[in-house]
């Protein structure tokens, strides 16, 4: 069985003084939950705070976005290699705020993806339809082409060290969340799509649900049989509210 992953993706937000007190709560809450493997996704300038304040913890840490390049005069970039050493184990590729307010294209994510796993990061590749696009029925067409961008630029295996993350842009930040049904059908989509290229790598791949998840709603997204997480905006700035969504995922897998 996949294992659950519950990834919070913190956005533009924090300061020293939040962080600290939110990871304090996670790390502790973490504790018990076994079963279930956390994450947190901090800013770039956080990122050495946070990866201390996780020292000795189960949490991992990741990062928002990362440079298709390793080094070179690239200025404001961050490479995959400055991630990884400091203390990164995942990083968000293709977020839909990336592709929408700064003009990321689906090959530009599949370079951030291959740049991430050359370094040994474990990509999250997020995958999702506009409003528009799910009203005019293009939902698995627009969720193929940026899943195939990575598939043609990497090959299928690579995603036996990789996250998919689906998110539909209509439920990002709105409180208007996907039903379980409808996520779950774009979920074996995409895993039926990887299934007759590799059906070990369609099996294994964990494929999280984002977009107004919450600690009343995540239990039933998670009993999805496609769903094996969330990763969470909004609701993983509140350690309380992060851990009740952990929960639901540790509960899914006892
Ligand atoms: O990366 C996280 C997603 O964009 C979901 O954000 P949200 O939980 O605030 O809707």
């Amino acid at each position: 069985m996949r294992r659950i992953l519950v990834a919070g993706n913190w956005k533009l937000n924090g300061s020293k003084a939040s962080i600290q007190k939110l990871v304090t709560g996670i790390v502790a809450g973490a504790e018990n939950l076994t079963d279930v493997s956390i994450a947190v996704c901090a800013p770039y300038v956080y990122l050495p705070f946070t990866a201390e304040l996780l020292t000795k913890s189960v949490v991992g840490l990741g990062a928002q976005d990362v440079s298709e390049q390793d080094s070179g005069a690239y200025t404001g970039e961050v490479s995959a290699s400055m991630l990884l050493e400091t203390g990164c184990k995942y990083v968000i590729v293709g977020h839909s705020e990336r592709r929408a307010l700064f003009g990321e294209k689906d090959m530009d994510t599949a370079r951030k993806f291959a740049a991430a796993r050359k370094q040994g990061l474990i990509p999250i590749l997020c995958l999702g339809e506009s409003l528009a696009e799910r009203e005019a029925g293009m939902t698995e067409v627009v969720v193929a082409r940026q899943l195939d961008a990575v598939l043609e630029l990497e090959g299928v295996q690579a995603l036996n060290d990789a996250v998919i993350a689906y998110e539909p842009v209509w439920a990002i930040g709105t409180g208007k969340t996907a039903t379980p049904e409808q996520a779950q059908a774009v979920h074996a989509f995409i895993r039926q799509r990887l299934a007759a290229l590799d059906a070990g790598v369609a099996a294994k791949v964990q494929i999280l649900y984002g977009g107004s998840v919450k600690g009343s709603n995540a239990a039933e997204l998670f009993a999805m049989q496609d769903i094996d997480g969330g990763l969470i905006g909004g609701a993983s700035l509140d350690a309380q509210e992060f851990l009740t969504i952990c929960q639901a995922g540790q509960n899914q897998r006892d």
